[in-house]
């Protein structure tokens, strides 16, 4: 067992039938999935390097749902735009479902924090662009664009244009876009950070289940300790100089069906440790020995 798990004494984690707290997540097969081997990142600035990333190994299970917590300036989104193939890394290699993975393609899907959507396309022409590109037929792309539409909630928007949605709506777009090419992976940059608190609540529960329903895996970047509890099925934690990976474990208040509410999950008798040990760790206060 964990250093972790013995110093919180988190009552259930070894209830039969909860999902234990892993230092090591389950593996997905040799080809199955995402695999970063060795990634390491060195900026040059002048004379002196600056080394952002190191000895980054990671396997993500194809349906996986993962949330990366750590201080800013730790490299999350290095890495992030390494996965997707905007930065070519120092070292190392990212494979997906075997195949090396070294530019921009649809297998890799991101939404950022804010949604980028065209101004001058309706909400159902911006989400079925990605198509058009791909040379998808113009009937095709409506039914798909529609189905994707109707799995955000936004059936009802097809024909609106952005500026008519509200910030929330608006990433749904976002996010119907990104699904629409069936990446294999969705990397997912705070996405819902510029949104009020509300919307940012509603739109979590709403990514929660449009997970269950794709099972697409995701990569997705917080500073919310309780959006990454609510969100990930496994949680890291990095830290930097050099930015590393120091915690890596399957989330205990992770539920496949059904989930925790808000108040579900802030009740829970595991919440309030695991939330203290994350936000510890997160400002380098203790490191996980195993
Ligand atoms: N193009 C660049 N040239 C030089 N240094 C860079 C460049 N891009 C990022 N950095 C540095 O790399 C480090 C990691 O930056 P990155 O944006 O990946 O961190 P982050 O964890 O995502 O931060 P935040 O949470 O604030 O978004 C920082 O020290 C940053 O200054």
């Amino acid at each position: 067992m964990c250093a972790y798990v013995e110093s919180l004494a988190v009552p259930g984690l070894t209830e039969p039938g909860r999902p234990a707290l892993s230092a090591s997540p389950p593996k997905p097969a040799d080809t199955a999935g995402i695999r970063l081997t060795d990634i390491a990142l060195t900026y040059r600035q002048g004379s002196t390097p600056l080394h952002v990333l190191q000895d980054i190994n990671l396997a993500l299970e194809p349906d996986e749902f993962v949330c990366v917590l750590g201080p800013s300036g730790c490299g999350k989104s290095s890495l992030l735009n390494i996965i997707a193939g905007y930065l070519e890394p120092t070292d190392g290699s990212v494979r997906i479902n075997g195949a090396l993975h070294t530019k921009p393609d649809p297998q890799v899907g991101v939404v950022f924090q804010h949604a980028n959507l065209f101004p001058w396309l309706t909400i159902a022409g911006n989400v079925a662009f990605g198509l058009r590109m791909a040379g998808v037929r113009r009937k095709e792309r409506r039914r798909i664009a529609a189905d994707y539409l109707a799995l955000v909630g936004l059936e009802a928007a097809a024909d609106l244009l952005p500026h008519q949605l509200s910030g929330g709506m608006k990433q749904r777009a976002a996010l119907a876009r990104t699904l629409a090419a069936k990446p294999s992976i969705v990397l997912m940059d705070e996405p819902f950070s510029a949104l009020d608190a509300l919307t940012r609540e509603s739109m979590q529960l709403h990514l929660r289940d449009i997970w269950r329903r794709t099972l697409t895996c995701m990569f997705f970047i917080t500073h919310d300790v309780d959006e990454a509890l609510l969100l990930g099925r496994r949680i890291l934690v990095m830290q930097p100089d050099p930015g590393r990976i120091v915690q890596d474990f399957v989330n205990p208040l992770f539920r496949r069906e059904g989930g925790l509410s808000f108040n579900e999950l802030r009740a829970d008798k595991e919440f309030a440790a695991l939330r203290q040990h994350l936000v510890s760790l997160i400002a380098g206060g203790r490191t996980a020995q195993y």
